[in-house]
């Protein structure tokens, strides 16, 4: 079991407050890019806990943190352990506290299912993958109750295409069209959302 990290818990004598970020010149577009969406469901949901598939640069979960309560936690994961260095300099030049985020190295379907059912808010997986259907089962299973998982990458699949992430695509879909307990939206951002969120 991997161990959680109590929320709330943030440096001894730090005020914890929120990440602010600027969307641009006063006045203009509030932004409409995939890391907006993240932000705004993390915030929407008031999340205190979140996972990430893919930390990749660390920009990801920096705007996952932006948007959820000031001592929310990300846990972040990546097969490319190299990867977390870069993320580390990434949260630390934002200002981000080191407990704010906890990064573990290893492929994802082997460690989301260490982590603690029902004890997330959100879950966001970074990654275009021919495993959809996996991932979908396990991101429900960390959710609570009106959480929300977010596949980003979907529009790569070209969903009328023969390849095996476009038929994982498919998959996906139908599994969450039958299943009457999940409401999917597709957002079409960047390379292509899917937001899922499991009914309270
Ligand atoms: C598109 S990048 C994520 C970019 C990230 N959102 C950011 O802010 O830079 C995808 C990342 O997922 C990682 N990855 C790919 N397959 C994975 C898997 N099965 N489990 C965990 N991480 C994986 C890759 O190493 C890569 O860093």
């Amino acid at each position: 079991m991997i161990p959680e990290t109590p929320l709330g818990a943030g440096p001894a004598g730090r005020e914890q407050t929120p990440l602010r970020m600027p969307d641009g010149p006063q006045g203009t577009s509030v932004g409409a890019s995939p890391l907006h969406v993240l932000r705004f469901l993390a915030a929407a949901l008031q999340a205190k806990a979140a996972v990430e598939v893919g930390t990749g640069s660390g920009e990801t979960a920096l705007w996952l943190l932006r948007g959820m309560v000031p001592d929310g936690v990300v846990t972040s994961i990546d097969a490319d352990a190299s990867v977390h260095r870069e993320a580390r300099g990434t949260l630390r030049d934002a200002g981000v506290p080191a407990g704010r985020t906890r990064l573990i190295a290893g492929r994802a379907v082997d460690l989301m299912p260490r982590l603690t059912e029902g004890g997330y808010d959100l879950v966001s997986v970074n990654i275009a993958t021919t495993e959809y259907p996996q991932y979908l089962e396990l991101g429900l299973r960390l959710l609570r109750p009106g959480g929300v998982i977010v596949f980003a990458g979907t529009q790569l699949a070209g969903p009328d295409t023969r390849s095996a992430m476009a038929q994982a695509l498919r998959e996906l879909i139908r599994e969450v069209q039958s299943d009457d307990t999940l409401v999917p939206v597709t957002l079409p951002t960047g390379p292509g959302l899917l937001a899922i969120t499991k009914r309270a």
